[in-house]
């Protein structure tokens, strides 16, 4: 039996398994196989590794942004809107079928976005280009989810279902578990808060599917069985997802207003390039941008070359991005904009910086 039926087995298992307390164990451990047989599909081998050609682009600029969507949403419109590059779009499916970069350039950051095939409902599995799209979706910043504003809503389930099962985490955090083989001792677990989503039992089963008998594994949160198959399987990426519905000049008012309320989500229209200035504001806040000009004494700030870096960059990021010996010279820095009280203000290597802050660094 091949890997994708003995996937479609399991998942017919799942679903035809009632959820309670007598089930919840072998719900478990049909699940840690599950993901055991995901993984194998990932690894590119012979003629079920996917192939990528078309898909390899060069990363370049200071973040990289996937659109991801159903065919004919309108991911190449919005390319053709944001950047200067031209990807064809048309009213029929399937009408890009490689991946073509643009830039958009915003605060003096040049964000590559990447324009992706139309991806389906089973497109993890093969179907269409699925596989190379998502494998470029992994290697993103952040992943633009768009969505027609006009078809039903559970695009973005399907999606985000497509995504989970190969790995892909959106908008949230790495759970936080300890986890760590060990050569022999059995299975040592702890937690530091109570559990209310597994127990030790499912976790030495968990365990046991992956033929793991000695570990120690530490929950510092109140965390899922599926949590911890993450951890174990590893290489998860959890990256931040923005949710964009298009075409929004098709549907009423009271639509667009109950679509911009959901969590990470923005409304716009490509077509009649409505709210693109609040997409790429919020895209920028997404990714964490910020960006950092730099100053020399007795001038003005260098307003043209600003640096971009990322939330929570210190003084000493900073001067890794003008010169890498900058570091080992540093006496001091002064510092100008929202991150001081005085401007300016004496700072040392580990001051955190804020968005459109000045500096200007003193050498011993
Ligand atoms: N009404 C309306 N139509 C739009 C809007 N944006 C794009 N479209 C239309 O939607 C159709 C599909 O657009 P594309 O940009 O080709 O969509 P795509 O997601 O790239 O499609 P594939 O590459 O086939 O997956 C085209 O006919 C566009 O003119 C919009 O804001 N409003
Ligand atoms: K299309
Ligand atoms: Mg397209």
């Amino acid at each position: 039996m091949g890997v994708l039926e003995k996937i479609a087995e399991i998942e017919r298992e799942i679903s035809r398994t009632q959820k309670n307390k007598a089930t919840e164990y072998h719900l478990g451990l049909l699940k840690a196989k599950l993901a055991k047989y995901r993984q194998q599909l990932l690894e590119p081998s012979g003629k079920s590794g996917a192939k990528g050609e078309g898909f390899d682009v060069m990363k370049s600029g200071d973040a990289r942004v996937a659109l991801i969507g159903f065919p004919s949403v309108g991911k190449s419109t919005l390319l053709n809107t944001l950047t200067s590059t031209h990807s064809e779009s048309a009213g029929y499916e399937f009408t890009t079928l490689t991946c073509i970069p643009g830039v958009i350039e915003y605060n003096g950051a040049n964000i590559q976005l990447l324009d992706l095939p139309g991806i389906i409902e089973g497109a993890a599995k093969g179907k269409g280009r699925g596989r190379q799209v998502i494998a470029v979706g992994r290697t993103a910043d952040l992943v633009i989810m768009m969505i027609d504003a006009t078809k039903k809503d559970v695009q973005k389930e399907l999606l985000t279902a497509e995504l989970e099962s190969v790995g892909i985490r959106l908008n949230r955090r790495r759970p936080n578990i300890y986890f760590k083989q060990k050569k022999g001792g059995g299975l040592s677990f702890n937690s530091t808060v109570p559990l209310t989503k597994t127990n030790e039992r499912m976790i030495q089963l968990i365990l046991h599917e992956y033929k793991m008998f000695n570990a120690e594994v530490v929950f510092r949160e109140d965390c899922t069985a599926e949590d911890f198959i993450d951890v174990v399987v590893g290489n998860r990426v959890y990256m931040p997802c923005l949710y964009v519905y298009n075409k929004i000049d098709q549907i009423s008012i009271e639509e667009v207003d109950r679509l911009a309320r959901q969590p990470d989500s923005v409304v716009v229209s490509c077509n009649m390039k409505l709210n693109l200035d609040f997409l790429l504001e919020t895209l920028w806040n997404q990714l964490a941008l910020v960006r950092v000009y730099t100053k020399k004494r007795g001038e003005p700030p260098d307003f043209e070359g600003g640096l971009i870096l990322r939330r929570g960059c210190t003084v000493e990021h900073v001067c890794h991005a003008i010169h890498r010996t900058l570091v080992a010279d540093f006496k001091y820095a002064l510092v100008w904009g929202q991150s001081v009280k005085f401007s300016p203000q004496r700072v040392g290597l580990q001051h955190l910086m804020c968005h459109d802050d000045v500096i200007q660094v003193i050498k011993k």
